[in-house]
């Protein structure tokens, strides 16, 4: 179980992250929603420690992530594996190579700098390119591939860390309808065979809708619903949305619901 609690962050005088208190439980699909500058990244970055919180306290299986220093730290991020709006592969490596990076948290910094991978590591990485239908552009250049086969990479190079969490920062903002269906597939499909648990930012509510059991709204760095996504009313949702709301709020809800307006839904919080 991963919490998160009264967890802020400021960048000067700016709360990026204010007083974020979370439960979720292994094997959650949690969609963080909410506009441009909500604070998502800021928030997931701090769990993964690409930043540091200004307060509060961040456990996972009841151990403290903000305390953890050298060999825990690289061994948490190992296991909390990060996916990134733009892949973040090494575009002149070839997709097996790119795959296997993800096991260098497990291997030995000798055969890591000599790129000696083991048979198994190899064998495992594969596999897993397998199921996400990459293995044939194994010898091909990362830089070479489309959008949603680069994400398929880093996906299965995720996978290959052996993660109990992925964190994914929006994953599907750079890519095409078809390719953004094909990622949100291969998410809900590591989160359901393999029990992990995933926590992704999302700006599409569409897609946060239909692919996540429970959605995490934040607004101005503060959690303003949290509930699964049938109550999230459209009143609600174009609320989290603003002037954004027109983009990821479908059509139906752009006639104001004056019944959900009256009735403010007990799932918002703030
Ligand atoms: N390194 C930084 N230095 C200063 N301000 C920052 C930094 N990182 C984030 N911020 C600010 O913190 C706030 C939250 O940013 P964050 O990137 O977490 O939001 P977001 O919801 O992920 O937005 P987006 O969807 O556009 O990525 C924003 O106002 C942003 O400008």
């Amino acid at each position: 179980m991963l919490v998160l609690d009264g967890v802020t962050r400021r960048f000067g005088s700016k709360l990026a992250v204010d007083q974020v208190s979370l439960e979720i439980p292994a094997g959650s699909f949690v969609g963080v929603i909410g506009r441009s500058g909500a604070g998502k990244s800021t928030l997931l970055r701090m769990v993964n420690r690409l930043a540091d919180t200004t307060s509060g306290t961040i456990r996972y299986d009841n151990r403290d992530i903000g305390a953890l220093r050298g060999k825990a730290l690289r061994e948490w991020r190992a296991e909390c594996a990060m996916i990134f709006q733009q892949f973040n592969l090494v575009g002149r490596l070839d997709v097996l190579t790119n795959v296997l990076m993800g096991r260098l948290a497990k291997t030995s910094i000798t055969s890591s700098v000599l790129r000696l991978w083991a048979d198994e590591d190899k064998a495992m990485a594969l596999s897993v390119m397998e199921q996400f239908d990459i293995a044939q552009f194994a010898a091909q250049r990362a830089e070479q591939l489309s959008g949603g086969q680069q994400q398929r990479v880093a996906i299965a190079r995720a996978l290959v860390q052996e993660p109990s969490i992925i964190l994914a920062d929006e994953p599907i903002a750079s890519l095409d309808p078809r390719n953004t269906r094909v990622v949100m597939d291969a998410l809900a499909r590591i989160n359901k065979q393999y029990g992990i648990t995933v926590l992704c930012n999302l700006h599409s509510l569409d897609i946060a809708k239909s692919y996540c059991s429970r959605l995490v709204g934040m607004s101005a760095g503060r959690v303003v619903f949290d509930g699964a996504p049938e109550t999230l009313s459209d009143f609600a949702a174009r609320e989290l949305y603003g002037i954004e709301a027109h983009e990821v709020v479908g059509p139906a809800a752009n006639q104001i619901d004056f019944a959900a307006r009256a009735a403010r839904p007990a799932a918002v919080v703030a």
